[in-house]
């Protein structure tokens, strides 16, 4: 029996996205690093899952690694989720709860393969336990060489500014670092205009991707709150532009596109549990 899977990307960040709404599926960390894997799966930067939350409408939407670890956020798939749920309900406003909280998205314009969508990510969480960090210190500078900035979006982020993003081979590295207890996702943010960044981001548990939503929602923060960049910026990755703001109402706002790459099905017992 063979489980369909819907594969989309937002600016190359690429996602396995399964509904388990009408049924649960048998996934486990270990069968979801094995989908994920790009030599024995179907390859993955994040496996995302659509299922019920009782009594509630709308789904809840779980966010995986392809370590198999789970994300509290991952911007660029929850635009590509809000493209699928305006489609199947015909709205372009939509809701969906995810475990960093609720959230709202738009989609701005739709056609046959993907979208523009604007997903409302949520206050930036600026406390050192919120992030969260090993011990009580300012978040605006962290102990470490560059000294970072870091917050959570729902996720663990650190944001260097450096001159020349070369300084992202040190995100491995600093990825396990013992200041972030659940790891970290480490952002490395040039700054070219007060209203443009270009950013590369070592993600937890994947590596470096093309593009990282919540990772540019957090060097857009981080930049305001150290004074380098202004609270909407134009923010250049791998794969392409997006638009962070982060509006007076403490809300950051990220505007991208969504796209559907290929739907397909997998034979889940073919893959380890
Ligand atoms: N690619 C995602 C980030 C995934 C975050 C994940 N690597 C984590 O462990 O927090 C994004 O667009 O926000």
């Amino acid at each position: 029996m063979t489980t369909p899977f819907l594969k989309m990307h937002g600016l190359g960040n690429d996602f396995i996205i399964m509904d388990e709404r009408a049924a649960p599926l048998d996934l486990t960390p270990q069968r979801i690093a094995a989908l994920a894997d790009r030599r024995r799966g179907i390859g993955c930067d994040q496996f995302v899952t659509l299922s019920r939350i009782a009594d509630r409408d709308g789904a809840f939407v779980r966010f995986f690694n392809p370590d198999g670890s789970e994300a509290g956020a991952c911007g660029n798939a929850s635009r590509c989720v809000a493209d699928l749920l305006a489609r199947e309900t015909g709205q372009n406003d939509v809701t969906f709860t995810t475990s960093g909280g609720v959230l709202h998205a738009q989609v701005l314009e739709q056609h046959v393969n993907g979208a523009i969508v604007t997903v409302d990510m949520g206050e930036p969480r600026l406390g050192w336990s919120s992030v969260p960090l090993a011990r009580e210190m300012d978040t605006l500078e962290l102990p470490l060489e560059g000294c970072p900035a870091a917050l959570s979006m729902g996720n663990p982020h650190a944001t260097f500014f450096v001159k020349d993003l070369a300084e992202a081979r040190r995100g491995e590295a600093l990825e396990v670092d013992p200041l972030f207890p659940e790891r970290a996702n480490i952002g490395f943010a040039r700054i070219d205009a007060p209203d443009r960044m270009r950013l590369r981001v070592w993600e937890r548990g994947a590596g470096f991707t093309l593009a990282c939503g919540s990772g540019a929602c957090a060097a857009v923060v981080n930049a305001a709150r150290r004074g380098v960049g202004d609270r909407r910026m134009t923010v250049e990755v791998d794969g392409g532009e997006m638009i962070i703001d982060w509006g007076e109402d403490d809300h950051v706002r990220m505007t991208g596109p969504a796209r559907i790459a290929f739907r397909g099905s997998v034979d889940l017992d073919a893959y380890p549990r």
